[in-house]
Parts: structure tokens; sequence; C-alpha cells
């Protein structure tokens, strides 16, 4: 591919392939801005699940439910899908 052909920002040599990698991170932009205000979404979430408990005098963590949620991600997505998991769980409750 030709330096005077590439597209800077897409990286596409081609215009046509230019404009469908454009398209295209229009739709993932929009998705990451999902993920974004669902992970923060459920975090406070889980904050106000942990404050509810511990006020009525329970526990802060229900480690059998973070298995659960562990376990689901890793069903769905791997290996990685319990990476993730652990971090979602972190951002609500905190590290261990
Ligand atoms: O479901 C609960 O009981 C919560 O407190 C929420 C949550 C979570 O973020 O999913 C957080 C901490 C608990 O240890 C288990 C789960």
């Amino acid at each position: 591919m030709s330096a005077d052909v590439m597209d800077q920002n897409t990286g596409a040599g081609e215009p046509l392939a230019a404009d469908e990698i454009r398209a295209m991170r229009e739709r993932i932009d929009e998705i990451d801005q999902q993920i974004i205000d669902l992970w923060q979404e459920r975090a406070r979430l889980s904050q106000t699940v942990g404050k509810t408990r511990m006020a009525s005098g329970g526990t802060r963590l229900v480690l059998s439910r973070e298995r659960e949620i562990v376990e689901r991600f890793r069903e769905a997505m791997g290996p990685d899908g319990a990476q993730v998991a652990l971090m979602i769980l972190r951002a609500g409750r905190g590290p261990l």
C-alpha cells in the first residue's frame, strides 16, 4: 500500500474502505458509551446494595453471589469474561 493512498485516520488503503471503517467506528463509539453508562449505573447500584445491607447489620460482601456472577461471565466469555467480572465487581464494592 502506498503512503499517498493510505487514509491516516482509519489506516485504510482505499477511500471506500475508509468510509466503511468510519461508519463502523460510529457504532463502536455508541457501544462504548453504553458500556461506560451501564458500568457506572451498576457500580452505583452495587454501592447502594452494600450500604443497605450494612445498615441492616449485615455483611459488606456476599461471596456466594460474587461467585455466581464470575461464573456467568466465564460461561459467556471464557477466562477473559471472569477477569471482566472481577473488575466490574471491584468497581462497585471496592477492592477485597
Ligand atoms: O448483590 C449484592 O448483594 C451486592 O452487594 C452487589 C455485589 C455486586 O456488585 O454484584 C457486590 C458485592 C457483593 O459481595 C455481591 C454482589
